[in-house]
């Protein structure tokens, strides 16, 4: 029994106020595909089936980046996706907006302008105060209820994701009750036999937060990506510096060294560590180093190595569950994508429970070609998907739930 009110008991025909994140990579301008359009075109399609009238909020970039962007380029792409015409008006909730939504007929689907660009968005602040914003106090009346489906935008308390449930009844959307029955199932599932977590990616804090709040839950944490070098560090082998020009590893070390000593020396037996790694080459080709072999570091380390690999695989395949929270290797570039893509397909190939996240690592299917329905779960979120892992709750459920 959801802990939220669904779309399931929301009747047909209604005026229908819609939370996406369709949140994308922005390149030269341009708003490029990804899963989170396809994903949401299944919750939008089945509102317009059932005759509402879809008015769709959602957020693009941080004012000030160069993703700030329009959102006329995703209402296009969302079309292409729901096979329905997405209308787009550039306005948040001035005239224009109030009088496109009041145009709209049943089974009709509009998407407003970047939530961002209205000033009582942004920053984060109580339901409360959201809820007493113009923004919130003028859309709201025009409105007989609340969708949110933003799950990656959840651990954010702002207008348009704790505002409107206050003064709408308020429901989940499809995605949103697939990615908390999910995400948060590492946390609150029991499972017969061992669980066991890939961690890689480029944030050492995250795998430290996961490792910290996962200790009783989790078996095995696989470690690679940068805290895998940071973990060898921590046990003074000489990887996981910076080469010049480069600042990903060293500021990261100041700031957890003492964290990942301690765990390397009391909690060691939790960890699959890497054994090699691999590096370009003089060639420009994948090179392999054992770590027993590095006397000083003078590569770049960018994927595990294969006897790494090798060591990680029988975890996955003895595994009852078996979780994701970060790519293993650079995996955009073909050459560092083996650790990343050997160790999911090797889920993928398993029957484990399984959830893939977040937000970068979930692409590793679509440049690799790994059918996401081998999986039980693959997350689009980031943020959202790491706090859910943590037990942490997220503003925008909680208000959900208060709600229901
Ligand atoms: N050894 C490495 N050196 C540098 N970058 C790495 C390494 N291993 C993995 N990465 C990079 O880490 C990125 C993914 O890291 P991140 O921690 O952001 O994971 P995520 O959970 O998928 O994404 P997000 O939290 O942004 O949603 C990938 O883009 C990958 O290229
Ligand atoms: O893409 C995301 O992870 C979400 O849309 C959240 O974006 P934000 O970190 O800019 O709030």
């Amino acid at each position: 029994m959801p802990e939220y009110n669904t779309l399931d008991d929301l009747e047909d025909g209604q005026r229908v106020l819609v939370r996406l994140d369709l949140n994308s990579p922005v390149e030269d301008g341009e708003v490029q595909d990804n899963n989170r359009f396809d994903r949401y075109s299944e919750t939008v399609a089945a509102l317009a089936d059932a005759d509402h009238k879809v008015v769709l909020m959602a957020h693009q970039g941080r004012p000030g980046r160069d993703d700030f962007v329009s959102l006329q380029q995703h209402a296009d792409i969302l079309a292409e996706h729901v096979g329905k015409p997405v209308e787009f008006v550039a306005d948040t909730f001035g005239e224009d907006a109030i009088a496109a939504i009041e145009s709209l007929e049943a089974g009709e689907i509009l998407l407003l302008e970047n939530t961002r660009m209205t000033d009582d968005e942004l920053p984060e602040k109580d339901p409360e105060e959201h809820a007493d914003s113009e923004f919130v106090k003028t859309l709201a009346p025009h409105f007989d209820a609340y969708v949110n489906d933003a799950y990656s935008a959840a651990h954010r308390a702002h207008a348009s994701t704790v505002g409107f449930p206050l003064v709408l009844p308020a429901y989940a959307g499809l995605v949103m009750e697939r990615e908390y029955e999910y995400n948060t199932s590492v946390a609150n599932k029991e499972f017969d036999g061992p669980v066991t977590m890939v961690c890689g990616g480029n944030k050492s804090e995250d795998v430290i937060s996961v490792v910290n709040n996962l200790g009783g839950k989790v078996d095995n944490f696989l470690l690679g990506g940068l805290p895998g070098e940071l973990f060898r560090r921590a046990q003074g082998y000489p990887v996981g510096h910076d080469l010049e020009g480069m600042d990903l590893l060293d500021g990261q070390w100041d700031e957890t060294k003492d964290t990942l000593e301690d765990l390397v020396e009391n909690r060691l037996d939790e960890f699959g560590l890497p054994v090699d790694f691999a590096y370009e080459g003089d060639d420009g080709d994948r090179a392999e180093i054992a770590l027993e072999d590095i006397e000083e570091k003078e590569d770049a380390y960018l994927d595990i190595g294969h006897d790494t690999i090798e060591d990680y695989l029988p975890y996955i395949e003895e595994s009852d569950a078996v979780f994701v929270k970060g790519a293993v290797g650079v995996f955009e570039d073909e050459r560092f994508a083996d650790g990343t893509v050997e160790l999911i397909s090797a889920i993928a190939e398993s029957d484990c429970f399984s959830v893939i996240g977040g937000g970068d690592t979930a692409r590793t299917l679509d440049l690799y070609d790994i059918d996401e329905d081998e999986f039980d779960h693959v997350s689009i979120a980031g943020g959202a998907y790491l706090n859910a892992l943590t037990g942490k709750e997220l503003v925008a459920v909680e208000v959900l739930k208060a709600n229901a």
